[in-house]
């Protein structure tokens, strides 16, 4: 599986506004891209443009992939809300993607993913019985079961404990290693431990942003990531939602 660079360019109207841009977001093939930025600014938008899907911002511009083909059938996304099927046990939900296709899951890799994300032994619990927590890492083993080049996470793990979510970077870093990955989140530790390339999104612009020597997964205590971490703390304190908005 070969992933490809993407690059999306253009400026992001909502309602005639401009939220952002112009400006030209980048993302390096097998590489994981990490964007913060304050709430509102457009980075889910970013996200979904990329995905094809609908949003309420408008792209004057255009994305494009570096092989020349389109986003069909190689692109897995994460969305910020779990999107977790109700009526489906654990394990229905980790496979739904396939079956959605109208292929056969392999149910020892949805098995095998369940157990990676910790819930071995709840695959027959529905939705409506798991944390919060539980259901986010539902969707983010929805998400692996994929298999696709081109991983969109949107703050996959906000509702995991420390402990949890360290665990849970590692094996996104690990399974997810060689792909084309955008994730979106608010934790400058989070972005720091795993981008090899990071950017915000503030004040209408995209502003790369320096990281440390050592190659993600980042140790989340090492020095220079705590220094990282620091500075980049007070970029965004620096910065606001959309372009024009005082800051
Ligand atoms: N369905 C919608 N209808 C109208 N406006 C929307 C809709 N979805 C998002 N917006 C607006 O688009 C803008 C960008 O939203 P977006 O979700 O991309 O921001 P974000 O940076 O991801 O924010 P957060 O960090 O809070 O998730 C916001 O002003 C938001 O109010």
């Amino acid at each position: 599986m070969t992933a490809p660079g993407i690059t999306l360019s253009g400026r992001g109207l909502l309602g005639g506004q401009t939220l952002f841009g112009p400006l030209t977001l980048a993302l390096p093939a097998g590489r994981w891209t990490c964007l913060l930025g304050p709430s509102g600014a457009g980075k889910s938008s970013l996200l979904r443009l990329i995905a094809g899907l609908d949003t309420a911002v408008r792209l004057e511009g255009g994305v494009s992939f570096s092989d020349g083909a389109g986003p069909q059938g190689r692109i897995a996304y994460m969305a910020q809300t779990d999107l977790l099927c109700p009526w489906l046990d654990v394990l229905g939900n980790v496979a739904l993607g396939p079956r959605l296709r109208g292929t056969r899951p392999d149910m020892a890799r949805a098995r095998a993913l369940i157990s990676a994300v910790g819930l071995e032994g709840r695959e027959d619990a529905r939705p409506g019985a798991l944390s919060g927590g539980q259901r986010q890492r539902v969707a983010l083993a929805r998400t692996l079961m994929e298999d696709c080049p081109v991983v969109l996470l949107d703050e996959p793990f906000s509702a995991l404990d420390a402990r949890t979510r360290a665990g849970m970077q590692d094996l996104a870093a690990r399974l997810l290693a060689g792909r084309t990955v955008l994730l979106v989140t608010h934790e400058p530790g989070e972005a720091l431990r795993l981008a090899h390339r990071l950017l915000m999104l503030g004040d209408g612009a995209l502003t790369e942003m320096p990281l440390p020597d050592a190659p993600p997964p980042r140790a989340p205590d090492a020095p220079d990531t705590l220094t990282a971490q620091g500075s980049l703390f007070r970029a965004l304190l620096g910065t606001s939602g959309s372009a024009g908005a005082p800051a």
